[in-house]
């Protein structure tokens, strides 16, 4: 077991929540902790990545920033598994609407991620691993939709290795039914899985690929409040 704080997190061992949300955005973060949780606590700033600690209705949660792409988030996700016993991330994040179906704002719960990038060559597997959401928090946030009247798509989606496709590589991918892509459910999934651990990704359609919609920054930041919600009623 690797000491804490890590190189990357200026928490200790325990002052992490056994359940973490992770926006990629370190401003999302923030809104998180600063309009959801009582009693916050930034016990992380290395990088700008914050990382909180607080309450929600009066469970200890965790809300900490990936930063973007596989690689952030294949550092932080496996030091919060592997050093700080987190059993459960839960990642809120934006996502690019694929599907024609598909709205701004609609939220897209990954139940699969493919992935253009090259991470689970670190696992050295006989074969090909299918990156995958744990059931149990893809059942929890379904419930909280039918609950609240949430018209949520669970389906699968592409996890790239980078922000700016060609229309060929959306093509191809969109033909494979995948309904949006973005750039850390993949890492975060096989990080789960090698640590026998839960995650899911639930994201917000910040941007529409087949008519150039989209957020703006600071709706990306400080919005998507239905997700977070989500995702807050997930901690156990
Ligand atoms: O809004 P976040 O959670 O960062 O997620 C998406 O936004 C970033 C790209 O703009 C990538 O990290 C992508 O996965
Ligand atoms: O990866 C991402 C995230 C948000 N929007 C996109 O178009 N792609």
């Amino acid at each position: 077991m690797t000491q804490t704080p890590t190189i990357h997190n200026a928490a200790k061992c325990g002052e992490i929540a056994r359940t973490v949300l992770m926006p990629g955005d370190p401003l999302r973060a923030k809104y998180i902790a600063e309009k959801f949780l009582t009693e916050p606590e930034l016990i992380s700033d290395v990088r700008n990545i914050y990382c909180y600690t607080g309450r929600y209705q009066g469970k200890e949660v965790s809300v900490m920033a990936s930063g973007m792409g596989a690689g952030s988030m294949s550092i932080y996700s496996y030091e919060l598994f592997h050093f700080y016993n987190v059993d459960s991330i839960i990642r809120v994040g934006s996502a690019g609407g694929l599907h024609p179906s598909l709205h701004l704002r609609d939220i897209v719960i990954a139940i699969a991620s493919s992935t253009d990038n090259g991470y689970a060559a670190h696992f050295e597997l006989p074969g090909t691993l299918a990156p995958c959401a744990d059931y149990s928090l893809i059942e929890k946030a379904v419930a909280y939709a039918k609950k609240h009247d949430i018209p949520v798509r669970v389906g699968p989606v592409i996890s790239g290795e980078g922000f700016y496709y060609s229309d060929e590589w959306l093509d191809k991918w969109t033909k494979m039914g995948m309904l949006a892509a973005e750039m850390e459910s993949a890492a975060l999934y096989m990080n789960a899985a090698e640590a026998g651990k839960k995650a899911v990704a639930l994201c917000t359609i910040s941007d529409l690929m087949f008519n150039g919609k989209s957020c703006s920054t600071k709706e990306r930041q400080e919005s998507f409040d239905e997700m977070l919600q989500m995702a807050l009623s997930m901690v156990e």
